[in-house]
């Protein structure tokens, strides 16, 4: 460990009593996985997305956020994935935080109680300021985009 280390308070709600809190699998993990909080499994057809539970919620230090991001076990075996990856959970967030699983495989996809579902990466915020200009400073890019670089 050699960057910050900061501490992520995690209340565990009525549904999520006996839930597990997140955990990196190996000592290098960037990732701590979650699970799913669920009373009873639930089937993602194909095509369709679901807010899955987790039963936790968070109080992540000023400075820091969490990002919800998919598994990539769960992506290539079953083409489960996040579908707003990575999601973002605000340090002043209080509520349940919750994964937004969509099934892009062609099978239905089961979850049950406890299932690994995503990963969250902590990561440091910088809060930058937006400041309208009448001008901004020339660049050798300037305008170009979209594929513009490396061509004859
Ligand atoms: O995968 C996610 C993404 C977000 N959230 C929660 C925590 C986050 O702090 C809040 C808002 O998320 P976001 O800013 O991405 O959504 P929004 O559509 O901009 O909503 P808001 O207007 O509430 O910011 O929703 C989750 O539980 N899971
Ligand atoms: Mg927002």
């Amino acid at each position: 460990m050699t960057g910050p280390q900061p501490t992520i308070g995690v209340s565990r709600l009525p549904h999520g009593a006996e839930a597990l809190l997140p955990a990196f699998a190996t000592a290098g993990a960037a990732g701590a996985d979650i699970r799913a909080a669920l009373a009873e499994p639930l089937t993602l057809m194909p095509g369709s997305r679901a807010m899955v539970p987790t039963g936790l919620a968070f109080a992540i230090p000023v400075g820091f956020e969490v990002q919800v991001r998919p598994r990539s076990g769960l992506a290539a075996t079953h083409g489960v994935t996040v579908l707003n990856a990575p999601g973002t959970i605000d340090s002043d967030y209080r509520g349940e935080v919750k994964v937004i699983l969509v099934n892009l495989g062609d099978v239905p996809f089961k979850i049950e109680n406890g299932d690994r579902i995503a990963q969250l990466v902590v990561a440091s915020v910088v809060t930058a300021r937006f400041e309208a200009r009448e001008t901004l400073d020339e660049t050798d890019r300037g305008t170009g985009g979209f594929g513009s670089t490396g061509r004859g």
